[in-house]
């Protein structure tokens, strides 16, 4: 807000708003990290409409109705969330700053926001538990193909007290990342794979985009095809040895069928299973016809297909086929609290955010994650107030208008 309220925390002057946190982060992310984060899949055309599909609606506000009292929480798996708002589940977050998903859980503890845990984290399930104090966590899982791996992190989550399980549905191949590819990328010593340390002996910093053959895999890499973890067309083996992400995480594998009440008795009844990753009707109505819990639409942050539509503008059609079955959150390019307002406005019951957390990590960890949560807090409860509404409840269609490239607006 505008002023500062007695008990708040005082502005940060040199970082107002998201595009400036962006800035800081990127000067003090090295090269490989920056690459890693920010890049999507080829020309990177769905990473960047993630974000301007917000500037194709405009907000109608409206006046003269008391907002002196305005609540933005909701409630969510059982506990009050400060704004409906969480963290997406990023990896390797001590890239950004070595405290990493530690710092994240604390400032999200701080905020009252949900936090998401990559199965790729460097730091354990149960560190990330303790840290976040009973606020709602919840872990997304990449189901692996040796499902035995995936099997004990489930139980580890479910002991550690996570409330539901995210399965990413978008990568049974891994999206083209040429940057990534280009430097190389791997997880620096002395960071590792925290979830599979003990499994595999995590050999997460011998992961090479470059189609060599890390050492710890000589021998059972033979048939490497110059891409490693990317996909020739051929049918592939299912990996074994040790968990890498670019060798694990994608699983052609997978299908509704076999997977979702598999997952569903590893789950319950402590744990919600939702699918991460639904950009259409149809697998919408597929979700609620297994069952699941929830759904996010999400396109990965433009990091798996490019060419996809923006996250925004595939949300209306999941919305209209899960309405009144099972809730629907969404996550994609939200850099703004009118961003939020809009999601909401176009059916959206939540919203997750992934790189400006990573952007605040790498500005002045935990304090730097705090940050970019009042600073998107802020803008949000700002927005509700001067849209009229006082509400979450109250942010409807009603409060929303498309505009085209000629300036010409429709009603919703
Ligand atoms: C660096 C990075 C790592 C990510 N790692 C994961 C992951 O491990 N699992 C997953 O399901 N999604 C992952 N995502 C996708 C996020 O959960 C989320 O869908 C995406 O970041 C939302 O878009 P935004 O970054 O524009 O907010 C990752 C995204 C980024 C940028
Ligand atoms: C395991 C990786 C594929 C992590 C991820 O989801 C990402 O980098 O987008």
């Amino acid at each position: 807000m505008a002023a500062q309220v007695k008990g708040e925390k005082p502005h940060d002057l040199n970082c107002l708003t998201i595009a400036e946190l962006e800035k800081h982060a990127e000067l003090r992310m090295n090269k490989q990290t920056r690459d890693y984060y920010n890049e999507g899949a080829d020309s990177g055309s769905t990473l960047r409409e993630n974000t301007t599909a917000y500037g194709k609606y405009r907000i109608r506000p409206r006046v003269l109705r008391d907002i002196s009292l305005i609540d933005s929480s909701v409630s969510i798996w059982g506990a009050c969330n400060s704004v409906p708002i969480g963290v997406a589940p990023t990896a390797m977050q001590c890239l950004a700053h070595p405290d990493g998903e530690i710092a994240t859980a604390k400032a999200c503890k701080e905020a009252g926001i949900a936090m998401g845990l990559s199965s790729f984290a460097t730091s354990t399930i149960e560190d990330v538990a303790s840290n976040i104090d009973g606020h709602p966590l919840i872990f997304q899982l990449y189901l692996f193909e040796e499902r035995e791996h995936s099997r004990k992190l489930i139980q580890r989550a479910k002991k550690a007290g996570y409330k539901a399980i995210f399965l990413t549905v978008d990568t049974p191949m891994l999206g083209r990342r040429n940057m990534e590819i280009r430097n190389q990328f791997k997880l620096p010593k002395p960071y590792k794979l925290a979830n599979f340390a003990e499994d595999s002996g995590s050999s997460a910093s011998e992961t090479v985009m470059d189609g060599s053959t890390p050492k710890s895999e000589q021998g059972e890499e033979k048939k490497s095809n110059g891409t490693k973890g990317y996909h020739d067309g051929k049918r592939r083996q299912a990996p074994t040895g040790p968990v890498s992400f670019h060798t694990h995480a994608p699983n052609p594998t997978l299908s509704w069928e076999r997977d979702i009440g598999w997952l569903k008795e590893q789950c319950s009844p402590e744990m919600e299973v939702w699918v991460k990753g639904i950009a259409t009707a149809e697998d919408a109505h597929l979700a609620v016809h297994h069952g699941v819990d929830g759904i996010v639409v999400s396109n990965h942050g433009g990091r798996q297909l490019n060419g996809t539509l923006a996250t925004l503008d595939a949300l209306p059609d999941v919305v209209e086929a899960a309405r009144g079955k099972i809730p629907v959150h969404v996550d994609g390019g939200i850099r703004h609290g009118t961003d939020v307002f809009k999601a909401l406005a176009l059916g959206a019951d939540f919203v997750w955010v992934g790189r400006p957390v990573l952007w605040g990590l790498a500005y002045k960890g935990q304090e730097g994650v705090e940050l970019c949560l009042r600073l998107l807090s802020d803008e949000f409860r700002l927005c509700m107030g001067l849209a009229g509404t006082v509400k979450v409840e109250d942010i409807t269609k009603e409060y929303l208008v498309k505009i085209d490239k000629s300036g010409f607006t429709s009603r919703l």
